[in-house]
């Protein structure tokens, strides 16, 4: 297979969780997105949880008018979430589980037991000209579902890998990532990648090569605080095309 160029999702939701935090107007998601298409981002992922605790709707709105590259839209799979998603019209929306008691995403969605409502969801999103993924363990159960349901992209989670605490869990998780992606890939389905990735735990990831984007937020905008947004962006890109590159 040759090399494909690896494509860099930046989250901003964490900016908004600065904002919120006192009821600013400040930082701006808008101009953090900004920055990072500048920086090399090929697109701009948010999520709106259902509980709006970081991205608000107004940021969504702004985002699809203001973008260079693409939106993609994180939510949860509810028939308000998908209203508003046919009405603001992102390029691609990302369909993940959500708890409101969950510090962050804890896993992926159970495209296999709720086989119709997925396939409607996808259905309506497509229908509106929005490219679909589904977030997922990597598990090929979930993605012979997920092709079930006539979804052209998973992103396959990658926070256990992420969180291991050791080499060995590190390295098994790796595996079943890679064996994901791969069986995906045959399925004939987009393989996108995410949560938990940072400048440290990405290169392995890169190396996988069925992968065609990573969407990383928590990390680079930790980052950003010293060493700005920008330069957090275009390191985080020449490690990423230098793994891919050289894997
Ligand atoms: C779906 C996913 O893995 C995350 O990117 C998600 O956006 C995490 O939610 P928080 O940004 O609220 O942690
Ligand atoms: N879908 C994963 C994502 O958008 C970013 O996750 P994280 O880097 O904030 O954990």
């Amino acid at each position: 297979m040759e090399k494909q160029i690896i494509l860099l999702g930046v989250n901003i939701d964490h900016v908004a969780t600065l904002r919120q935090a006192r009821g600013t107007r400040y930082p701006e998601p808008v101009q953090a997105a900004l920055v990072a298409e500048q920086a090399g981002a090929d697109g701009i992922t948010a999520h709106l949880r259902e509980d709006r605790r970081h991205i608000q709707d107004r940021d969504i709105y702004l985002l699809k008018d203001m973008l260079h590259t693409r939106l993609n839209l994180e939510m949860a799979m509810t028939d308000a979430m998908l209203a508003f998603a046919v009405k603001v019209g992102p390029q691609a929306c990302c369909l993940v589980p959500e708890r409101r008691e969950e510090l962050t995403t804890e896993g992926g969605l159970d495209v296999a037991s709720a086989a119709d409502k997925m396939r409607s969801a996808c259905q309506q999103l497509a229908d509106a000209n929005i490219e679909v993924s589904l977030f997922i363990d990597p598990d090929s159960r979930q993605i012979d579902a997920a092709v079930a349901a006539g979804a052209p992209v998973v992103e396959l989670h990658t926070g256990r890998y992420a969180d291991a605490l050791t080499k060995g869990e590190q390295e098994q998780e790796l595996q079943r990532i890679s064996a994901a992606a791969a069986y995906a890939h045959q399925a004939g389905l987009q393989v996108n990648a995410g949560h938990g990735l940072n400048i440290a735990n990405v290169e392995a990831i890169c190396r996988i090569e069925q992968i065609v984007e990573l969407n990383i937020g928590h990390s680079l905008i930790a980052q950003a605080l010293f060493s700005g947004l920008e330069s957090a962006v275009r390191d985080m890109k020449r490690v990423m095309r230098e793994s891919r590159l050289h894997g």
